[in-house]
């Protein structure tokens, strides 16, 4: 059962921007909706468009009525929302709009400080919000990409950690508030069938895929600056892979989470010299087709550069140097206009290690346990049994013990991960964030592989939208000896 979070002032800076319009107002609302919002919570968007605030506020709740699925948006809750909210005219930079904005506050006890806009302005932010006095009563939560590798990522969490210690800093990774992530946690540590059977002498391999169908979106600026491996693996698919590799944590607080996914990030082998090309693929996307529909390659978007080599899928093959998972390796891939959206992971077990059956079935032997994320969360254990049947002898087929999470609790709607997020800094509770040296690691890992992309100089490989990248990301795979599951 959820309680209710405190209540507190909730600042939204950068409110008037893509990530605010389209995601945190509509969470909020949700968490309004799920009357999870204290009644004295307040919601302050804060943005620099200057002009009357009814029309600023008016903008935001036309964004709500596009992102609430219709059937959610409920005339009650949504006068309650509107009478929280306020507009607040701020230049981020400039300290003399913090007083006004410190008035606004008030006395709230509790602020939430949400930085909804690009890493160049947290620590200005945190600065001006210091000299305003507010800082003693502020949780600060930082969107990623925090930084573009490691030098940058320590400018600016050393600029926020000036002002905010680290046990007020939240750093987002919305895929941690992916419910069947967190399930992951529940999945493991509840359950002592998997956690017996968790490493090196029971788990071949490890798959993760994020395949996204949509391309840039509009976002050329930003995401040619940064490619997929900083956009998506340095952040969502590290962390999937810590909480897959991660030993158990004595318990369910987040330094001790956040201990164990450090250890595993300390023991990610570099990916450097010959490696660099038998365990990674770069692709690029040309053009092809999306749900039948022609779409344009990478370098033909809108405000795109035709000469840009930066990647739009990666797949590589990551080794984690310890006991648990020595010889295990983790095989992750994503990128954008593959065939469809899909987020999952597979865990392969072992064959068992002395077989007795027709040798033309030996091939299907082995149990998996597949985790989808996205779309359609489930779990689902891949076991063999016999087919059924007089006629069929000892004829093996692999079947699902499947845990469908929208059929399981039926009238529960799954929700969407920053509402999840949000919930959790109203109630002060750090589980589900980054820190510091965990997004560090991951930079370290990551930076090695770029500057090696950046010495061999090779171009990205081509790849149509609409299929599941470069075939040498195949290759990578059957290499050793497997392939990427359900691939169609
Ligand atoms: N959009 C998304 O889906 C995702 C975004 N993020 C991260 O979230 C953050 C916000 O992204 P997004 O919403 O897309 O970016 P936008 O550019 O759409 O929004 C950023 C907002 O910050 C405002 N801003 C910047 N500087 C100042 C300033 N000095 N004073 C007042 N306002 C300022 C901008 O105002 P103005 O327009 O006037 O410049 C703009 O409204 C980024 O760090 C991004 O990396 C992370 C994951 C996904
Ligand atoms: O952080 C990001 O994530 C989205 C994908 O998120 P999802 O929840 O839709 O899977 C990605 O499109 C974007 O480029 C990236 O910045």
């Amino acid at each position: 059962m959820l309680s209710i979070s405190e209540p507190c002032t909730f600042a939204l800076f950068g409110a008037m921007g893509d990530l605010a319009l389209r995601k945190l107002f509509p969470a909020l609302y949700q968490l309004d909706r799920a009357e999870l919002l204290h009644e004295h919570t307040r919601l302050l968007a804060l943005a620099r468009e200057p002009g009357d605030a009814a029309f600023h506020l008016n903008e935001i709740e036309e964004h709500l009525k596009e992102f609430v699925p219709a059937a959610q948006l409920d005339e009650g809750v949504l006068a309650r929302f509107k009478a929280r909210l306020d507009y607040v005219h701020v230049d981020f930079l400039k300290a003399d709009d913090y007083t006004h904005l410190a008035e606004r506050i008030g006395e709230a006890a509790t602020v939430i400080a949400y930085f909804a806009t690009p890493a160049a302005v947290y620590g200005a932010i945190c600065e001006n919000l210091a000299q305003a006095g507010l800082a003693e009563r502020t949780r600060v939560v930082l969107e990623k990409p925090i930084g573009h590798d490691l030098a940058s990522s320590r400018t600016v969490n050393d600029a926020v950690a000036r002002f905010f210690p680290e046990n007020r800093v939240y750093r987002i990774d919305h895929y941690l508030g992916k419910e069947t992530v967190q399930n992951l946690i529940a999945l493991r540590f509840a359950n002592s069938l998997f956690e017996t059977q968790w490493n090196q002498n029971y788990i071949s391999h490890v798959e993760i895929t994020v395949a996204e169908k949509v391309g840039i979106e509009g976002r050329w600026g930003y995401f040619d600056k940064a490619g997929q491996l900083r956009d998506m693996v340095q952040n969502h698919l590290v962390q999937l892979l810590c909480l897959i590799a991660m030993d158990p944590p004595a318990e369910l607080s987040a330094d001790a989470i956040r201990d164990e996914k450090v250890k595993v990030l300390k023991a990610l082998q570099p990916i450097t010299g010959e490696a660099l090309h038998s365990q990674v693929v770069r692709g690029q996307y040309i053009a092809g087709y999306s749900e039948g529909r022609a779409v344009p390659g990478y370098l033909e978007e809108e405000n795109s550069n035709p000469q840009s080599d930066t990647e739009t899928f990666v797949a590589l093959r990551a080794d984690i140097r310890n006991w648990r998972w020595a010889g295990v390796p983790f095989y992750l891939r994503t990128g954008k206009r593959m065939p469809q959206k899909l987020s999952q992971i597979v865990i392969h077990f072992k064959e068992p290690p002395h077989y007795i059956f027709a040798p033309e079935q030996r091939m299907q032997i082995s149990n998996k346990l597949i985790i989808r994320l996205q779309p359609d969360e489930s779990i689902s254990l891949r076991v063999m049994t016999k087919e059924q049947g007089l006629d069929k002898g000892m004829q093996l087929r692999s079947g699902p013990l499947q845990l469908n999470f929208s059929d399981a609790y039926r009238s529960a709607r799954i929700p969407d991960a920053y509402e999840r997020l949000l919930l959790e800094v109203m109630q002060g509770n750090q589980n589900l964030f980054v820190r510091k040296d965990e997004i560090e690691y991951a930079w370290k890992w990551c930076d090695q592989l770029i500057a090696g992309w950046k010495k061999a100089g090779d171009a990205p490989k081509p790849y149509a939208a609409g299929s599941w990248g470069p075939m040498s990301s195949i290759a990578l795979i059957t290499r050793d000896g497997r392939s990427w599951y359900g691939d169609i």
